[in-house]
């Protein structure tokens, strides 16, 4: 469920006459998401995405992702275009939030995605990161090894009651890397949650990509990293070879990789599993269950650095 703030008619009318998207027809909350809250808008000339920024987005980074947006989109990156308001400016308040509207984009997220999807997504993130490279703003990524570290302040405590021998196993992980975090590696925008429920496909064609809310410069193949996580592993937590395999083909075809970043890969794959296990835990042992805020369970991101740590060379993923 992610609408967290209601919006009345007249508060959204009033809000509208500062676009010139033309007439309001219907509007209703959309429950997918988990950050912010988005309505879907109808109005005389189309269909809008409209969100009202919530609890884990600070108001100062909204120039640099609307504005990423609207770089990549006049890249020809499927990606939503931000709307100006009559005035110029991209983001207003509606309902004591900060808010914008962006365009609507068709297509669906795969909740089974094959590996002609995972294909499509290596090449759509490595054109992200082509296009990303002339972005004028830069944004230092949060959740960095120092926002890990603040993550597991605030649940190391009782992380054993997530799964037994979590807190010496994690512990053990951020020591390691500590000693052998990658440095130097290629690095600019990267999207850092390309999951499958920010992906769009129309059929077996990538449509669009959605939600740049943790959009950061870091390193590209921490990137990827985070795409063999979210797209390569199946419901019972093993590594699916023939997507990964095509995930990272689709990529190469686009950015092939250098050798640095190959080495690394092992490495960043393991701390993207940690990132994404850290904020799943936090929310897990901190968010009241009945809360609007979906909970997503922590122990797959468990699975998946041991997954990682037993992996010798990226070839082991399917990289050639
Ligand atoms: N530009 C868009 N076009 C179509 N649907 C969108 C668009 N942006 C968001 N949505 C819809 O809203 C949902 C939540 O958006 P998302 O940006 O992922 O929210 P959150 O940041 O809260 O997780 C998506 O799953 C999708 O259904
Ligand atoms: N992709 C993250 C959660 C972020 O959710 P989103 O709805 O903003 O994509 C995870 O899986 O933990």
């Amino acid at each position: 469920m992610a609408v967290y703030t209601d919006v009345s008619e007249s508060e959204l009318g009033a809000f509208l006459e500062s676009y010139a998207i033309g007439q309001l027809l219907s509007y209703k909350g959309i429950a997918e998401g988990t950050e912010n809250s988005n309505f879907l808008l109808h109005t005389s000339s189309g269909a809008y995405i409209l969100t009202l920024y919530e609890r884990r987005v600070d108001k100062n980074d909204l120039p640099f992702f609307l504005g990423l947006m609207e770089h990549l989109a006049k890249k020809d990156i499927s990606c939503p275009l931000p709307v100006r308001r009559n005035d110029g400016e991209v983001i207003g308040t509606l309902a004591g939030r900060s808010a914008a509207i962006i365009t609507f984009l068709e297509g669906m997220w795969m909740r089974r995605p094959t590996a002609i999807h995972c294909r499509e997504v290596g090449k759509a993130l490595a054109g992200l990161h082509l296009a990303g490279a002339d972005f004028q703003l830069s944004r230092a990524n949060a959740l960095d090894r120092a926002g890990w570290r603040k993550l597991w302040d605030g649940s190391r405590a009782r992380a054993d009651e997530v799964e037994c021998g979590l807190l010496t196993e994690v512990d053990a992980e951020f020591a390691d890397f500590e000693r052998n975090w990658p440095k130097d590696l290629p690095a600019g925008i990267i999207h850092a949650d390309l999951f499958p429920d920010n992906v769009f496909f129309l059929g077996e064609k990538l449509s669009g990509l959605i939600d740049f809310y943790f959009a950061c410069n870091d390193f590209y193949a921490y990137d990827l990293a985070t795409c063999l996580n979210a797209w390569c592993f199946e419901k019972d937590n093993s590594f699916n070879l023939t997507k990964g395999r095509a995930l990272l083909a689709g990529y190469q075809q686009v950015r092939p990789l250098t050798d640095a970043e190959r080495q690394a890969l092992p490495m960043l794959a393991r701390g993207s599993a940690l990132r994404f296990m850290l904020t799943r835990l936090y929310d897990w042992l901190t968010i009241p269950d009945g809360a609007l805020i979906q909970k997503r369970d922590p122990v797959e991101f468990i699975r998946r650095m041991r997954f990682h740590r037993q992996i010798g060379s990226a070839s082991e993923y399917g990289l050639v």
